[in-house]
């Protein structure tokens, strides 16, 4: 298992978000959070990665264990764990620089000073992004001036070059039209032979096309977490039948 959650509980101040979730998470398989809007999906991946630290009032009971570790242990530095777990946002968020420097910037604040390796890995990490062959002779324009499904790629690519374990993507395709949404699914295919996938998503199915597995969350918890092929067509909640049929949510 590269994550393993147990016993998880989340709360903003006093409003209790997260209740009692337990969930374990496959090396290199992608893994969709479905779940109507408000239950806690988003509040989830944030914590695999610690970024609801970043709330004040947000706290929680309960493990997160990546590869065994607790990410919540005194020990870990969270800059490393925010390296190795990367995040893909809603709203494509490039920064105002070239495409170049938007990719080799995670390399950068890392360290990384020789300037032939950072070349290297921002084309690998282009390849790998499915994007190099549309930017490969424009490197230095500014990556504002791509398109939302190029610059969702670019994002990818930014994540990918800091070499992280896991993807975490908050509805990557929301924002996007259905020609670079199906791109964005092919590639969240292809990375999952490296990586490990955590991706919430509103779109049924999108869910069946790009998961093997599927948790169902409900009010802060989960009521169902199985194969997806399972959930979306032998559910064993009534709940979770009544969502991916739509008769709620
Ligand atoms: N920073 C915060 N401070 C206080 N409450 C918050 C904060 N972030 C989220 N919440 C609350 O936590 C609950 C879960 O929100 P969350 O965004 O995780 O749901 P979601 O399932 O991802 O929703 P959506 O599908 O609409 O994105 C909501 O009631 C929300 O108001």
């Amino acid at each position: 298992m590269k994550i393993k959650v147990e016993n998880l509980n989340t709360y903003f101040g006093e409003a209790h978000i997260l209740k009692d979730l337990n969930m374990e998470v496959p090396k290199n398989s992608v893994t969709a959070l479905i779940g109507p809007s408000g239950c806690g999906k988003s509040t989830f991946i944030r914590t695999i990665n610690r970024m609801n630290d970043l709330t004040p009032t947000f706290r929680h009971e309960g493990n997160i264990y990546l590869d065994g570790v607790d990410i919540y242990d005194d020990s870990v530095d969270v800059v490393d764990l925010r390296r190795r777990v990367g995040m893909v946002f809603q709203k494509p968020n490039p920064f105002p620089k070239s495409i170049f420097e938007n990719v080799a910037y995670g390399l950068k604040i890392h360290g990384e000073t020789d300037k032939d390796h950072i070349a290297q890995v921002v084309e690998e990490s282009l390849k790998a992004a499915a994007i190099w062959d549309e930017v490969k002779d424009k490197l230095d324009m500014s990556a504002m001036g791509l398109s939302g499904g190029q610059q969702q790629r670019l994002c990818i690519a930014r994540t990918i070059a800091t070499s992280p374990d896991v993807i975490l993507m908050d509805e990557p395709c929301s924002a996007l039209d259905p020609i670079s949404t199906l791109k964005i699914e092919d590639l969240i295919h292809s990375l999952k032979e490296d990586y490990t996938i955590v991706m919430v998503t509103h779109n049924m199915q999108q869910a069946t096309r790009v998961s093997e597995y599927t948790s169902f969350f409900l009010n802060g918890e989960i009521i169902e977490s199985g194969l997806t092929d399972q959930i979306f067509v032998n559910p064993k909640e009534k709940r979770t039948e009544e969502y991916i049929t739509g008769r709620f949510g």
